[in-house]
């Protein structure tokens, strides 16, 4: 049995990642972390999550040491837990996206003391079209334009999403391209495109789930490779796989792919 801690709970995924753990006979769910006022606290988690009773209340604070932490909540409460899991030897995944480059380097720092993995979706289907959307980049070149498009649901907080960013990272890494340098955001009055350049753009819309697709067009054709989600359950049950994987291994920094075999 490895015992697993969820940050965010009550969330829309904390949820998600409490139900689905309960159905699972290798993980139990020992803490379940939720922000200070919150009014759940105290109630139990399986019951929040719409599942029976887990035995594990809502609590503001780690009551007991889970194995490997589950992170999705907002940028600042992940930085506590990162803190907090660092210092008591807790392994971490982190879905949480909107985190900053000093964010990275904290992650980086805290894996020379923990088994930790962020990735910024847990899918498997997403996870592949990072691959692919690198050789399909490399292939084409500057000939054809490319386009991200992602879709989200009103609530979100972070725009571009942070799988639209890991978009726009595989194609960098494929093609010498600089984020800061040949990326716009949205386009608005005069700005005819230039060569190189890569469109970034973010719908809100209702309750969506996420979706992403990179459009890569030349005079005369398009391809483009997209992903719909249309469940949280596909990123609750990749992070879950994540979290038995990780239990096991030394202190390091870790990718979905490693976990995927990909
Ligand atoms: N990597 C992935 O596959 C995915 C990543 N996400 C990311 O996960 C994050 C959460 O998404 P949702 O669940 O939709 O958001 P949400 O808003 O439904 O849930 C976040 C939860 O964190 C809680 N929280 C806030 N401060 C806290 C603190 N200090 N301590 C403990 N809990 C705290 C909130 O009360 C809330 O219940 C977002 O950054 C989102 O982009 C979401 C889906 C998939
Ligand atoms: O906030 C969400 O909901 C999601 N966030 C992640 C992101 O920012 O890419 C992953 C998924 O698309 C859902």
């Amino acid at each position: 049995m490895i015992d697993i801690g969820i940050n965010g709970a009550a969330g829309r995924m904390g949820r998600r990642l409490v139900a689905l753990a309960s159905e699972d006979e290798q993980l139990r769910v020992v803490t379940a972390l939720e922000r200070d006022g919150h009014e759940l606290l105290g109630n139990d988690a399986g019951v929040v999550a719409s599942v029976d009773a887990i035995n594990t209340p809502l609590a503001a604070q780690v009551q007991n040491k889970p194995k490997v932490m589950i992170d999705f909540t907002v940028p600042e409460a992940f930085r506590e837990a990162l803190r907090v899991c660092r210092q008591q030897k807790i392994a971490m995944v982190i879905g949480t996206t909107g985190l900053t480059d000093d964010d990275y380097k904290a992650i980086d720092a805290a894996a020379e003391d923990i088994a930790i993995l962020h990735a910024p979706n847990m899918s498997l289907g997403v996870n592949l079209l990072f691959a692919l959307v690198g050789q399909v980049a490399e292939r084409l070149g500057d000939d054809y334009d490319i386009e991200i498009v992602e879709a989200h649901h009103r609530f979100k907080l972070d725009a571009p999403s942070g799988t639209a960013m890991g978009l726009a990272e595989a194609i960098c890494h494929a093609t010498g391209k600089q984020i800061d340098k040949d990326f716009v955001h949205g386009r608005h009055g005069e700005s005819t495109r230039k060569r190189g350049e890569v469109g970034m753009h973010a719908l809100r819309i209702g309750d969506e789930v996420g979706r992403h697709s990179v459009h890569f067009g030349t005079l005369g054709e398009e391809i483009t490779l997209a992903h719909k989600a249309s469940t949280r359950d596909v990123f609750a049950r990749g992070a879950l796989r994540a979290a038995a994987w990780l239990a096991d291994k030394p202190v390091g920094r870790y990718h979905m792919k490693d976990v995927l075999g990909l």
